[in-house]
């Protein structure tokens, strides 16, 4: 039997502080705000800023390390991003739009770990693209036409399964997201096999983006761990 590996719990789109503290409490490693206007769950920079605070504080009661706090952009120019990063005070920018390689490197440079996000359409090897400049991570989402993530639609496990083997053979790691929930997180991370999961409207109450519910945050989080605790049986 082999141990499984931890698995790296972002919840995304938060709003309040009582929710990033619940999320904190619950165990999370990320706490992301969205920080491009083209979203329902859209906070300021100086509401951000309030988010982040929370989180650490949080994070340090609670004696843990290493928690990151996360600003969602989609479409932004470098200029906007990197301001609104900065006011915010989020250690990790994640680029859902789209963005070029050169923005992703000038936030590098300028010191801040990005997450890019890719939308996997098509399975089979190939179907992943290569990523020039390995960013901190790569997310895999889901889309719909009129928006860039926070869908709540879940990614085919066969398609995203190939694109994380793909892409952890480049050595990325990889975070799966696209309407992920309590009730079958422990299955999909199963199939694929990401380094980290990221949610957003499974763990929010119904109809109201932008508000989680803390005890689906609890649930979802408990999965996670309770599959990491669980043993892979030996390869044949
Ligand atoms: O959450 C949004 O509203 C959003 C809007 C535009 C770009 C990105 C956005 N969210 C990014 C996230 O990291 C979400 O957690 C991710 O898309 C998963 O969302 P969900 O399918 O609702 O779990």
């Amino acid at each position: 039997m082999s141990r499984r590996p931890r698995v790296w719990v972002k919840v995304c789109g938060l709003t309040r502080p009582s929710d990033v503290e619940a999320a904190l409490r619950a165990g999370v490693d990320a706490v992301g705000v969205v920080l491009t206007r083209r979203s329902p769950r859209c906070v300021t920079p100086e509401q951000a800023a309030v988010l982040v605070e929370v989180a650490r504080r949080a994070a340090a009661e609670a004696g843990r390390v290493g928690v990151v706090t996360v600003g969602v952009f989609s479409g932004e120019d470098d200029v906007t991003i990197l301001d609104r990063a900065r006011r915010s005070g989020v250690d990790a920018v994640q680029l859902h739009g789209g963005e070029s390689d050169e923005t992703q490197a000038r936030l590098s440079a300028e010191g801040y770990a990005v997450i890019r996000t890719l939308w996997p359409s098509a399975p089979g090897p190939g179907a992943a693209p290569d990523v020039p400049v390995p960013p901190w991570a790569v997310l895999l989402d889901s889309r719909t036409p009129s928006q860039a993530g926070g869908t709540g639609r879940r990614l085919d496990p066969a398609v995203a399964a190939s694109w994380v083997g793909r892409l952890r053979e480049a050595g990325l790691r990889v975070i799966l997201a696209g309407g992920l929930s309590a009730d079958h997180v422990a299955g999909i991370v199963d199939r694929v096999r990401p380094w980290g999961v990221d949610v957003s409207s499974g763990v929010e109450v119904p109809g109201r983006p932008g508000v989680k519910d803390p005890e689906a945050v609890r649930a979802f989080v408990r999965a996670v761990r309770a599959w990491e605790d669980e043993a892979d049986a030996p390869s044949a």
